[in-house]
């Protein structure tokens, strides 16, 4: 049987009185991409850093390809690593900065040069490998950083918030090369971000945390269409997580609801957005949020909707959010 890329065993850090991460165990598969995906300061990064050796954890286990490496230094792990920020060096180019990654691995200078170019193939940068990284846009030289990462041929890749620099037409497009990328490679791969669609983009399975815990974990879809709690499901984007008695919650996706037939109910608020109308209507279920094509909201009549409900879809779920 092919080890794990990484196996998480009871993983837990803290920071004086700040609880990073509590007792997190996570598995990512040899060839499998997982997203490990929260808000701001939930211990993501803390998490990433663990696995890399540049946090010491308190408690835990962390295996890297079968390979125990809890109290390894970061340089006998074997992973690639591609920040935020990329670091690339400035006066190498681009075939230089990738070659770099294999040549800290001990790859001699031929073996590293055919690992290089065969890494920036495969990111599709071959053309530009004489050029200098100062002379890049920014989506590619966040293909170089990863090209560096891949070339070394590390069995487990950490990517935190590899897009995060980037601006939103070239993050969504730089989504789907992710995902084909990481289709192509042997190695396992860590994504974290706070971003629920990169997650659901590009990961095959998402781990869903909050406060230093991971609160949900499974296939990328399955999340999103099968929230475990009301935080997750408000956590992922859904717009209609009503509050109910006995600190339940009731989760209405937006394709629950058909539009034109049944009942009429009042619109209370409507704004124009990007993409259409966003309006809410008073429903016996409580306020819901529906946004509309322009088609769709000119189904509005005097200030009223008609719409049902398919119960069969609505989703009650444990309440854990934090009353305001
Ligand atoms: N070196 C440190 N010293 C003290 N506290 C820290 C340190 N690193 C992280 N923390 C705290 O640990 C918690 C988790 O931080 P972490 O950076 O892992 O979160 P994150 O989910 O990656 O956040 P972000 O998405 O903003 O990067 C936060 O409360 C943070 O303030």
């Amino acid at each position: 049987m092919i080890p794990a890329a990484l196996a998480l065993h009871h993983l837990s850090k803290h920071f004086g009185p700040t609880v990073a991460v509590d007792d997190v165990s996570l598995n990512v598969g040899a060839g499998e991409t997982v997203a490990l995906l929260g808000p701001s300061g939930c211990g993501k990064s803390t998490v990433l850093r663990c696995v890399a050796g540049l946090e010491r954890p308190d408690a835990g286990r962390i295996c890297i390809g079968g390979r125990d490496v809890t109290t390894l230094p970061p340089e006998a792990r074997h992973v690639g690593l591609v920040f935020q920020d990329y670091a690339l060096f400035p006066h190498l180019s681009v075939l230089g900065n990738v070659v770099y990654g294999p040549r800290m691995r001990g790859a001699g200078r031929a073996e590293a040069q055919r690992r290089a170019r065969e890494a920036l193939a495969l990111v599709g940068l071959e053309p530009l490998a004489g050029r200098r990284t100062t002379e890049l846009s920014g989506g590619q030289a966040q293909r170089v950083a990863l090209a560096r990462a891949v070339a070394t041929g590390a069995p487990l890749l950490l990517l935190d918030e590899p897009l995060s620099n980037l601006d939103e037409q070239l993050r969504a497009r730089l989504r789907g090369d992710l995902r084909e990328l990481f289709a192509r490679l042997r190695a396992g791969v860590l994504l974290v971000t706070h971003d629920q669609r990169e997650a659901l983009a590009v990961a095959s399975r998402v781990a869903v945390m909050r406060a230093g815990r991971l609160v949900q974990v499974g296939a990328a879809q399955e999340v999103f269409a099968r929230p475990a709690t009301a935080w997750v499901a408000a956590f992922l984007g859904h717009a209609n997580v009503l509050p109910g008695p006995d600190g339940l919650a009731r989760l209405i996706p937006e394709d629950a609801v058909r539009l034109g037939v049944g009942d009429a109910f009042a619109v209370t608020a409507r704004q124009t957005t990007d993409t259409g109308t966003e309006v809410t209507v008073a429903h016996p279920l409580g306020p819901l949020t529906l946004h509309l094509s322009a088609r769709e909201a000119e189904d509005i009549h005097a200030q009223t909707l008609r719409l049902t409900v398919d119960p069969a879809r609505v989703l009650t779920l444990p309440d854990d959010r934090e009353r305001p």
